[in-house]
């Protein structure tokens, strides 16, 4: 399975995050090769008697995590959830995230929203310091409204292309499509996820602010662990 340095990282911090969890919870499953060693590790854990109850983020998550007999509950199921172990493409020293890079960041960002303790488990290649240069920012559109937010996001200074995967338009698991938007270094995450979220037909975006407690960063053969508030 480990074919690279960042596979070995992402293994690393996956096997930490796992530690945290404890019998009875209930768990959000990330989506993404890092949350996949966590969700495996998981399964071990789980034929080995732990008893949890998860909430997948995606349809590939939730088969993985039936093919390992993980009990699956539906998100409306409970008012909250313990712990979520979930992937990113980007994060800064602020623990601000961008996500989506799987498509997944609709339900990724409820079940964060859901979670008392989010982890976000990464290999070192992720810590930036200057948000959105190497990775666009992923912005999830109803169908109808993809042109009205694209110009949205041209006055908001930024440019996008809509996701394309095998020549056709990336359909997301809500039948939405996805827009990956390049604003350059994005200084005030903030402000920026404000003006997004006014945007009629925007569904979702990729920045993840206030949303991670603890960020697992696997770096060569150790691992780092970030925390931004006590628990
Ligand atoms: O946001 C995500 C999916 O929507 C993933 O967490 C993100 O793309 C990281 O993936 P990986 O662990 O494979 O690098």
């Amino acid at each position: 399975m480990e074919t690279s340095s960042s596979e070995k990282e992402k293994h690393l911090a996956a096997m930490k995050a796992v530690t945290y969890i404890k019998n009875g919870q209930v768990i959000g499953l990330g989506t993404g090769s890092t949350a996949d060693y966590a969700i495996r590790e998981i399964g071990k854990l789980v034929q080995k008697g732990l008893q949890i109850k998860a909430i997948p983020t995606s349809k590939k998550t939730q088969e993985l995590a039936e093919s390992l007999d993980i009990p699956i509950i539906d998100s409306n199921s409970v008012d909250y959830i313990d712990i979520t172990i979930d992937g990113a493409d980007e994060f800064n020293e602020d623990m601000v995230l961008i996500k989506g890079g799987g498509g997944a960041l609709l339900r990724e960002k409820i079940v964060a929203s859901m979670t008392r303790k989010q982890i976000i488990v990464a290999d070192s290649s992720k810590q930036v310091a200057k948000l959105g240069l190497a990775f666009k920012l992923p912005i999830e559109v109803i169908p109808f409204a993809s042109n009205y937010v694209m110009n949205q996001v041209r006055g908001l200074g930024g440019t996008c292309d809509i996701r394309h995967q095998s020549g056709k338009i990336f359909v997301t698991e809500q039948g939405n499509w996805i827009l990956d938007a390049n604003f350059g270094h994005i200084k005030d995450p903030q402000s920026l996820s404000h003006s997004l979220n006014k945007i009629s037909g925007l569904v979702c975006h990729g920045l993840f602010i206030d949303l991670a407690d603890i960020v697992i960063i696997g770096r060569g053969n150790e691992e780092e662990t970030i925390a931004r508030k006590l628990s």
